[in-house]
């Protein structure tokens, strides 16, 4: 077979791998993806051993530690999930949250209108981060206020293509200062080379000098996105994390690992654990 015969298999191979992940997000449905993973067992804030203060301590720590800050914060695939940027709206004036599906898309203008009728109430997140910032937890509404100020825009995006952002997004020419993507690369692409190419595609939107905040799920191969809906996943573990992060030139600050006990694998999903990397765009 000839080389052009090969590659054209091979395109054809990754276009059909494409397609089957977005049939699959169409039936991907917030509230119940919210119940499944932000609501107890796994998001239980008065268990030291749970989840929850372990990530939002890894945000807290990597946006506050002296080295991130400034301009535009970008939120990678953010879901109907604000708990990601609630130490970022700190230190950044003008954030972005994005996603792929306007069902998220919705469910994030419904939290950021203030209406109080998004799907989850994120109260607790709040007071979390509030005190790991050493204010009373009843700073949580002006935490809340400062948020939606800074929140310049609910875009699409396609960490599949090349330029994954609408091109009227309003970000600098030079990119943004810092992206944050969690649980979004490994649990969109249908292979590993797909989760490459998407990290070097979300890549391109970060400047020379910025930093990424890399949050994933370590082996894990699916996971519930609502009732009967199973999405596949990558499964990653540490090792390719790192090769995959080199292979796209990011020098790695730091990699945190946490391991799920056993009475948080509830069957939404086959996670073991999951990963928090800080690395930085030469
Ligand atoms: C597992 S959820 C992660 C949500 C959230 N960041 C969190 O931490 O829970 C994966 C997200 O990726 C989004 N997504 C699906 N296909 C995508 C694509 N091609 N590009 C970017 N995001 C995509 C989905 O809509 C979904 O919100
Ligand atoms: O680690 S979690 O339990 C969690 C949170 C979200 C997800 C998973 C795990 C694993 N499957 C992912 C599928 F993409 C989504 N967690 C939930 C509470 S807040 C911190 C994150």
């Amino acid at each position: 077979m000839d080389q052009k015969v090969k590659t054209e298999r091979k395109e054809s191979e990754q276009k059909k791998g494409m397609e089957a992940m977005v049939a699959c997000y169409q039936g991907f449905d917030p509230a119940a993806y919210l119940q499944y993973n932000y609501t107890p067992p796994r998001a239980d804030f008065d268990r030291p051993d749970s989840i929850v203060p372990w990530k939002l301590g890894c945000l807290h720590r990597a946006f506050t530690e002296g080295d991130v800050g400034g301009g535009v914060l970008v939120d990678v695939g953010s879901g109907p999930t604000i708990y990601q940027v609630l130490s970022g709206c700190e230190v950044f004036d003008k954030l972005f949250l994005t996603d792929f599906l306007e069902v998220n898309r919705q469910e994030l203008r419904r939290w950021l209108g203030g209406e109080g009728c998004s799907s989850l109430d994120w109260t607790p997140y709040l007071k979390h981060v509030c005190k790991l910032e050493g204010r009373r937890p009843s700073a949580w509404s002006e935490k809340a206020a400062r948020l939606r100020s800074v929140v310049s825009d609910v875009l699409s995006i396609d960490v599949h293509r090349p330029n994954p952002l609408p091109l009227d997004a309003q970000l600098p020419a030079a990119g943004a200062d810092c992206l944050v993507s969690s649980f979004c690369l490994e649990s969109v692409s249908p292979d590993l080379a797909s989760f490459d190419r998407a990290l070097g595609h979300i890549g391109s939107l970060l400047r020379p000098g910025g930093h990424l905040l890399l949050i994933g799920a370590l082996g894990e191969s699916y996971y519930m996105g609502g009732p009967g809906v199973r999405i596949p996943v990558v499964p990653l573990d540490e090792a390719q994390v790192c090769a995959s992060l080199k292979a796209s030139g990011y020098t790695l600050v730091r990699l945190e690992v946490y391991t799920l006990p056993q009475d948080m694998r509830v069957g939404v999903d086959d996670v073991t654990g999951v990963f928090f990397v800080k690395a930085r765009k030469p």
